[in-house]
């Protein structure tokens, strides 16, 4: 898919996120085991030093950031899961035990509950919804993960990875000031570093 810049690049967004919605929904469908090969193909060896690690709970045809997960907490990080706490607000991260239950955040996603203890993370596995080669994520358009990773970073440096189908890659995704870039990318095929 190409980008072809328009006039207005929020509108541009909203009409992306739409085809990327249905691609999306087929790549789930035609692409089984993807989950578990983008969890086998992370090089550990690459990463920085990390001590936590958020993950997330997958919505509809999100790629599972399950595997992954697991293969990093038995590597001895500390899983969380991020917590919508509003539409506006930066996310929280608290602990993920997979013996607790989970509740539904203000979007209705399974996460920890508010009990459970808060984590810093620096290491993200961001959900994608399209990519680009330079690390450019287009997400679902409440900013939730650009609020939240521009907090992060501005206090000490954190590693972010896209987890996403190798099928959500479009040449060129359109950019705003508040976007956070991807350090890196993991889909099924393997690991882009991005420079
Ligand atoms: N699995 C997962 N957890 C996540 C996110 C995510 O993208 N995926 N988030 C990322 O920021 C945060 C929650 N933010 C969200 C913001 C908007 C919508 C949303 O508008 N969803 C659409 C339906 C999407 C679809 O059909 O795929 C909707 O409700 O209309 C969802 C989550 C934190 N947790
Ligand atoms: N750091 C920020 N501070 C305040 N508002 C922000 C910030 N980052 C993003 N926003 C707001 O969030 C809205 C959605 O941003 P955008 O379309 O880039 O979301 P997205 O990256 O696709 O989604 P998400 O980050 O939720 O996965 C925009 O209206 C933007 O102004």
């Amino acid at each position: 898919m190409s980008y072809k810049p328009g006039v207005n690049l929020v509108t541009d967004k909203t009409a992306l996120r739409a085809r990327l919605r249905d691609r999306r929904r087929r790549l789930g469908a035609e692409v089984p085991g993807a989950a578990a090969r983008a969890a086998a193909l992370l090089p550990l060896e690459r990463l920085p030093p990390f001590a936590a690690f958020s993950g997330y709970f997958p919505l509809g045809t999100e790629l599972d950031p399950r595997p992954l997960m697991l293969r990093l907490a038995e590597n001895g990080a500390t899983p969380s899961l991020p917590v919508a706490v509003s539409r506006d607000e930066a996310l929280e991260f608290r602990l993920w035990d997979p013996r607790d239950g989970l509740e539904p955040d203000s979007f209705g996603i399974p996460s920890p509950p508010a009990w459970a203890d808060a984590v810093v993370p620096d290491l993200v596995i961001a959900p994608v919804l399209g990519f680009d080669r330079l690390g450019h994520r287009l997400g679902q358009g409440a900013g939730h993960y650009d609020r939240t990773l521009a907090n992060l970073r501005a206090a000490r440096p954190v590693f972010v990875i896209g987890l996403a189908y190798s099928g959500q890659e479009v040449d060129r995704l359109p950019v705003e000031p508040h976007d956070q870039r991807l350090d890196a990318i993991l889909t099924e095929t393997g690991y882009i570093e991005v420079g």
